[in-house]
């Protein structure tokens, strides 16, 4: 159902009628009292009207920041000057960017070109601060945490995708939606990996069975239905079992949003949820007006009505034995097995429980899958770490099933983690907005020369920072923070992050850290463990990539570590390999 008073037509409405009718009214009734008629020449005039009042509510918007960050002693942010009015030039470059470019590398050759490490892109004479400062990121999350909140502009951007999710909520709401999942993830749940070795074993029965023909797999793929039956079940008691369904196949397997595509009912849940989150990191990119290309037809809006279709049976399941249990007298237990059932007695509005439900699968099966994928790719790429993680794997667990003492004990491996998250963290980029008033921010990191002044933003400003640079920005980590490099978490160099630790937030920080970490460090971990018993070697398969899919070729002379990526990096709200990772597993001979 399209929902014509959305929050973005309304905002859009509200904008247009301040824009435009109000100084359209305030111009015709002015000709009316003066009796001024201007015959052809009224549209010119009335263009010109409406644009000088534009502009000065833009010049007064500027004067009165100017004005509160001088009074709080402090400057605004320093303004990208871009070739084309209202910065379009930079606006269309950044639309690019996230197509083509390495992720995040067009941020940061801006903040190198302004030498600071929080810039305002004024895209469209609209204020839009992006920042990789460690100090600023820490004030957002943590420190700050008041002044800022997800706010208006990503309620829009979400609202048809996650709802009434926790992803897209704040304040009281907020805190209702945590204060209810955090009790699934207390220790002794997470610490259950019967869920784990089963859908494991599954995803590793797969691999063998490819390995034993020499044949490719895309793991990004597998590892994502991995992620999903396994939060499936620990969260909402239901079997997915997208693991028997059909897989992508290496030489078939066509581009898809963001991996490898199928045809099946799961490939089109897939497709659609992964369509969404592309279109809402599309919608980011344009900023303020992105609603302007949407004001007629909702462009996530088909792709949730297929994801509700997906889940509005599992939905509706629980519903109606929460219906039978209550008629036949049976009450509610306080120990919920799963967060659906105490969603179901607490509620029985299933948009509500639907919301809920795809905001957790959401944050539960990209991200963790995203972990894999790369954990994945650098042991292809450094075969050295990956015999060394094998090699401590099969000396503290063996070939048996690990338990939760054995998963703390590997210290290599919780190591290769780490520098994944680093380098490869699953939410490159995320957004915060400041509240009513502005905020003045702390002192600059150390990057580059601080500012004289400590820097202001205005209320109701949105702020994007970027992890992504954060974690490899080498006055943080050193002249080799782009080098891939565990060992950095065992040697002197930890001392840089137990001593600055928020500049590492693969997992967010402060009050709305995430909650599903040490599930999915678990999870992550054991299935490593399970796998490495098996397999001695994996390499990547260039070959089997779906066109289109391996990295552009000017990447080569790319700074950074674009020079030697192998497979191409993209984010949609979520970080993924474009294609998909189509690897070879070597079965080890050791094997039990
Ligand atoms: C490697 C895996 C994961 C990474 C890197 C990760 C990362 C993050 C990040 C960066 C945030 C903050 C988002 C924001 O505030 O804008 C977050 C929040 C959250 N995560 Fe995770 N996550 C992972 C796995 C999981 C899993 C497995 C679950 C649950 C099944 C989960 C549940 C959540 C929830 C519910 C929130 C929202 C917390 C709140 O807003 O209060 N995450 N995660």
């Amino acid at each position: 159902m399209p929902h014509p008073f959305s929050r973005y037509r309304l905002r859009l409405f509200g904008d247009f009628v301040r824009i435009v009718l109000a100084p359209t009214l305030v111009f015709g009734s002015a000709l009316a009292m003066c009796r001024i008629r201007l015959g052809l020449s009224t549209p010119i005039a009335w263009l010109a009207f409406v644009s000088t009042a534009s502009y000065a509510r833009v010049v007064h918007r500027d004067y009165t920041q100017r004005r509160e960050a001088q009074q709080r002693g402090s400057a605004l942010p320093v303004e990208v000057v871009g070739r084309w009015p209202g910065n379009i030039d930079i606006l269309i470059k950044l639309g690019k960017s996230v197509l083509t470019s390495y992720p995040g590398s067009f941020y940061l050759s801006l903040f190198e070109e302004y030498q600071c490490t929080t810039l305002n892109l004024k895209l469209l004479w609209s204020d839009l601060i992006i920042t990789m400062d460690e100090e600023h990121i820490k004030h957002i999350l943590a420190t700050g945490f008041n002044h800022f909140w997800r706010g208006r502009r990503q309620k829009e951007r979400m609202e048809t995708f996650l709802g009434d999710g926790i992803f897209n909520r704040d304040d009281e709401e907020w805190k209702k939606h945590r204060a209810l999942a955090r009790p699934f993830f207390a220790r002794d749940r997470i610490a259950d990996f019967d869920l784990f070795e089963k859908y494991g074993g599954a995803t590793l029965t797969i691999l063998r069975g490819l390995a034993a023909r020499g044949a490719p797999v895309d793991v990004q793929d597998l590892f994502s239905r991995f992620t999903l039956d396994a939060a499936a079940e620990f969260l909402f008691g239901e079997r997915l079992d997208t693991l028997h369904g059909a897989l992508p196949v290496a030489g078939q397997a066509v581009l898809g949003t963001k991996g490898a595509a199928t045809a099946d009912a799961f490939g089109a849940f897939v497709q659609a949820f992964e369509a969404a989150q592309n279109i809402i990191t599309l919608r980011q990119v344009r900023g303020y007006f992105w609603p302007v290309r949407e004001v007629l037809a909702d462009k996530v809006e088909p792709h949730a009505a297929v994801i509700s279709a997906f889940l509005e049976p599992i939905v509706q399941r629980t519903l109606d034995r929460k219906k039978k249990m209550r008629e036949a007298g049976v009450s509610p237990s306080a120990e919920h097995d799963t967060f659906l059932d105490y969603l179901a007695d607490h509620t029985e509005d299933s948009k509500v429980i639907r919301d809920q439900l795809l905001n957790i699968l959401m944050a539960g099966r990209d991200t963790t899958a995203c972990l894999l994928t790369y954990v994945t790719y650098a042991m292809a790429m450094y075969p050295d770490i990956a015999r060394k993680m094998r090699e401590e794997v099969l000396k503290i667990c063996g070939h048996d099933a690990p338990n939760f003492e054995k998963l703390k004990a590997l210290r290599y491996v919780h190591a290769v983690i780490n520098e994944t998250l680093r380098v490869f963290p699953p939410v490159p980029i995320n957004v915060r907005e400041t509240r009513e008033h502005g905020v003045v921010l702390p002192p600059s990191d150390p990057t580059y020369a601080p500012p004289p002044t400590p820097i202001y933003i205005p209320g109701s400003t949105v702020v994007m920072y970027l992890p992504v640079l954060t974690q490899r920005n080498s006055a943080l980590w050193g002249d080799d923070a782009d080098v891939f490099d565990p060992e950095r978490w065992l040697d002197a160099r930890l001392r840089r992050f137990t001593e600055n630790p928020m500049m590492y937030t693969p997992f967010s920080g402060g009050p709305r850290i995430c909650i599903g970490q040490n599930y999915a460090r678990n999870e992550a971990t054991y299935l490593l463990v399970r796998l490495l018993q098996q397999f001695d070697g994996v390499a990547l398969a260039p070959e089997a990539q779906p066109a289109g899919s391996l990295p552009p070729p000017q990447w080569k002379h790319g700074a950074g570590r674009a020079s030697e990526e192998r497979i191409w990096p993209a984010y949609a709200i979520t970080l993924f390999v474009k294609g998909g990772l189509w690897v070879r597993f070597r079965q080890a001979s050791d094997e039990e």
